[in-house]
This record gives structure tokens, C-alpha cells and sequence, in this order.
């Protein structure tokens, strides 16, 4: 196999490959826990059949690619976003299924970070004869999967931090009062955001304060999602950070029935509604979230985000696990007795957090910048 560089790869494979990729953004909120694919089949450079991991549990890119293609897929290429899976999961082998279709040639945006794969497909295709040429536009395929990467690779899911500041950085005033920030249009793109999630962390100063949904209204977004994939949606999981079980179940957060882990050392109420899960976590500092973010893996979360006051912001940021800042900055100033972004006790400048840029653009009159951190 080759793992070419950019100059091996044609122009038709590079249009090929991106146009997999925008294959793959459309499984953005229904492929979880499983990663957004792509594929595109040519044959004598038309594309003959295209398809993306559409619903967890139900057919791979590859499979519904080759479903369209039929028999015009034999001696023809697959363009494929992801390293075809050669292990028996919820449906076949992709790599079978390229074998029987006949395809010639399959080219990869990246290998696959899941043990069960990891090479294998590849294996599977060259013994069969395939060519395999893998290496095409690999940082744009890891960039729409970066959740399910971190949990194969560090058994953690990507932990992505939102927050709602005015444009001297304040999230709320100092009695409580937060409601609103930033405008329609930034809150809206919020309720997408939250979608692509395969969990809501707060805590509970923002539950007694702002007496949350934390869900996402499908009805009200403005481009609506099709009844299929209504049908298919899966609320993120609301985890309640609330040590001493101080929370109050008659508010709506509780009372709204999508999933909620109500995070804890205590023992709660006995009879809590089925929608409502104990967790127990322990450890203190750091390790409580290494060990909370440790269990979300193991539920197969791939990207949780964090919508919480300046406390638990900071003490996620402390403890190093942060991976993106997502900041809405509204046109407006909240002074100095408002709460800060996040809770952080730095005295020097050499305690700060570095991050780098990676997108900025106006949402409303609101700006949304998004940040890497190094941790
Ligand atoms: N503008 C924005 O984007 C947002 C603004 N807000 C505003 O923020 C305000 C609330 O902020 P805040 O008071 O900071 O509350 P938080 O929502 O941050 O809640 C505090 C949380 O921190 C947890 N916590 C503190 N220390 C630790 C630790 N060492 N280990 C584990 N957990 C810890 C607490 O858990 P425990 O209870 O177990 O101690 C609690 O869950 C509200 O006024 C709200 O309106 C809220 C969300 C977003
Ligand atoms: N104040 C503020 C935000 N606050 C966040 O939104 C939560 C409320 O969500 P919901 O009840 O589901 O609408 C709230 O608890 C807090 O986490 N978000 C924003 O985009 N802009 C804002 O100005």
C-alpha cells in the first residue's frame, strides 16, 4: 500500500476525495457513536455511486455508495473518507463488499483509529488485489471525527467548552442573571452545536440560576432535519455535575425526558423517572473528570460539550481537558462585578492558557470564535 503524499493523487482523485468528505459532514448528528464517512465510486472518471454512514447501526458509506453504483462498480474506485472496516460489526465488512463489488482501486482520507480495524481493511483489499492508495486530504477526514479519534486513541471522548460572554468576557452578573447574552442567531447555532454532542456537561450553579433545558429543539431550527432523520435523533445525554445531590427535581431540566446523568457521590432519591441515571464518579480534582470523561468513553461518547458557569469551565481547564473553546461574544459590556469566563487562579503570566485560533466568523451580531488548547 501507499501512503502517498498530496503529489501522487491526482486532481480528480483530490475533487473525488472532497466531495466524499462533504459526503461525510451530512452523518454530522445521526452516525454517533460511529464516525462520519464518505464515499464516492467512479468508473472511467464518472462518479457512478455515492453514500455516507447515514444512522448508526444501519448501512456503511461504502455499502450505501455501492448500492447506487450496482454493477457499474466493477473496475471502477472507491473514494472513501475512512479505511474500510474488515471486522463484523451492527452490519458487514465494507472491505467485503468492495472486494465482491469488484472495485480496482480504493483511496483512503486516513487510517482507521479503531483496534478492530486499524489496518486491517487494507490488509483485506491488497490480498484481494485491490490497489490502496491512502494519505488523500487526511487532516480534513480527522478533522470531522475528532471525538471518535480521541476515544480509540486515548479512551476519552473530545471535550468541547461553550461559552456566552459579552465583549469584556463576562458570562453572567454577579447575582445569577445571564439571560441573554448573545442574540437569536448565536443561540440558534448553539441548539446545532449542542446536536452534533453525545453529551451536555453542566453544573449546578447553572441549573439553580438559569433553570435550564439544555436540550436540543429540533422544532425550532430553521432549516429542519428530515423526517428520517427526526426519526433517528438521539438527545445528548444531560450530566449533572451536582456532588451533593443538592438539586431540586422539580425543575424542568428534570423534567424533560431526554437522558440525564445525575453526577455524584451521594446516594440520591431511590425512585428516580428512567430518564434520570446515578453516576457515581469519584476522585477529587483532576481525577473526578478524568473519571467522569472516562465513563462517557465507555458509553461511547464521542464529543461532549461543556455549558457551565465559570467554576466548572475553570476547573475543566485546570485539570488540562479542554480540547476546543467555542466562544459566542456578544456586542455588549457586563462591567467588572460580572463573573468571568472561567475561574482560574492565576497570578503570572506564565500560569495562562495558550490556544490557537482555528475559526472565526459572525454569527448575528454575535462573533463565534473557536479555539484549539494543547493540553
Ligand atoms: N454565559 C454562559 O455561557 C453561561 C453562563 N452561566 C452562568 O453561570 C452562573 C453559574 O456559574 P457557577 O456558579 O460558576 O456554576 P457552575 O455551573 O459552573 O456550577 C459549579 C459547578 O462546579 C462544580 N465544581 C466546583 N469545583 C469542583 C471540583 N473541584 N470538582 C468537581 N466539580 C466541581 C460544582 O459541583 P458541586 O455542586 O458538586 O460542588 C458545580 O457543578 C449562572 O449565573 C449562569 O447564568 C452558566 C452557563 C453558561
Ligand atoms: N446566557 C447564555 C447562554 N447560556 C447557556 O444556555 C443555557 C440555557 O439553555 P436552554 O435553557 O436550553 O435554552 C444556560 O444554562 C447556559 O448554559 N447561552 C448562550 O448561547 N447565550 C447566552 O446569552
Amino acid at each position: 500500500m501507499s501512503n502517498n503524499s498530496m503529489a501522487s493523487f491526482s486532481a480528480f482523485d483530490a475533487e473525488m476525495m472532497a466531495r466524499a468528505l462533504r459526503l461525510a459532514e451530512r452523518g454530522l448528528y445521526l452516525a454517533r457513536p460511529n464516525p462520519r464517512v464518505g464515499c464516492v465510486i467512479t468508473q472511467n472518471d464518472q462518479v457512478v455511486g455515492e453514500g455516507y454512514h447515514q444512522v448508526f447501526g444501519q448501512a456503511h458509506a461504502e455499502v450505501n455508495a455501492l448500492k447506487q453504483a450496482g454493477s457499474k462498480a466493477s473496475g471502477g474506485t472507491a473514494y472513501v473518507t475512512l479505511e474500510p472496516c474488515a471486522h463484523q460489526g451492527k452490519t458487514g465488512p465494507c472491505a467485503t463488499a468492495l472486494i465482491n463489488a469488484g472495485v480496482n482501486r480504493v483511496v483512503c482520507a486516513m487510517r482507521d483509529p479503531n483496534p478492530k480495524v486499524d489496518g486491517g481493511g487494507f490488509a483485506m483489499l491488497q490480498e484481494a488485489g485491490i490497489s490502496v492508495d491512502s494519505g488523500l486530504m487526511a487532516q480534513q477526514a480527522a478533522d470531522l471525527n475528532p471525538g471518535f479519534i480521541k476515544r480509540m486513541q486515548q479512551q476519552r471522548p473530545l471535550v468541547r467548552l461553550k461559552m456566552a460572554i459579552s465583549a469584556d468576557g463576562r458570562t453572567a452578573m454577579a447575582s445569577g442573571e445571564s439571560q441573554w447574552i448573545t442574540g437569536p442567531d448565536a443561540r440558534q447555532d448553539v441548539q446545532r452545536l449542542r446536536a452534533r454532542h453525545d453529551a451536555i456537561i453542566t453544573g449546578r450553579g447553572t441549573l439553580v440560576n438559569d433553570n435550564p433545558s439544555l436540550n436540543v429543539r429540533l422544532d425550532e431550527w430553521a432549516e429542519p432535519l428530515t423526517e428520517q432523520q427526526l426519526a433517528h435523533f438521539k438527545q445528548p445525554v444531560r450530566v449533572l455535575i451536582d456532588r451533593q445531590a443538592k438539586a431540586n427535581l422539580t425543575q424542568q431540566f428534570f423534567k424533560l425526558t431526554s437522558p440525564i446523568w445525575w453526577v455524584g457521590d451521594k446516594d440520591y432519591l431511590d425512585r428516580l423517572p428512567p430518564h434520570i441515571e446515578r453516576k457515581k464518579v469519584v476522585g477529587n480534582g483532576a481525577d473526578f473528570f478524568n473519571n467522569l470523561l472516562k465513563q462517557c468513553a465507555a458509553h461511547q461518547f464521542n464529543e461532549v460539550l461543556i455549558e457551565a458557569g465559570s467554576k466548572l469551565a475553570g476547573q475543566f481547564i485546570q485539570a488540562g481537558l479542554v480540547d476546543e473553546l467555542v466562544l459566542y461574544i456578544a456586542p455588549k459590556l457586563m462591567g467588572a462585578n460580572a463573573m468571568p469566563l472561567a475561574a482560574l487562579p492565576f497570578d503570572a503570566m506564565e500560569q495562562s492558557v495558550s490556544m490557537q485560533l482555528t475559526d472565526c466568523r459572525q454569527v448575528g451580531d454575535d462573533l463565534k470564535l473557536t479555539y484549539q488548547l494543547s493540553n
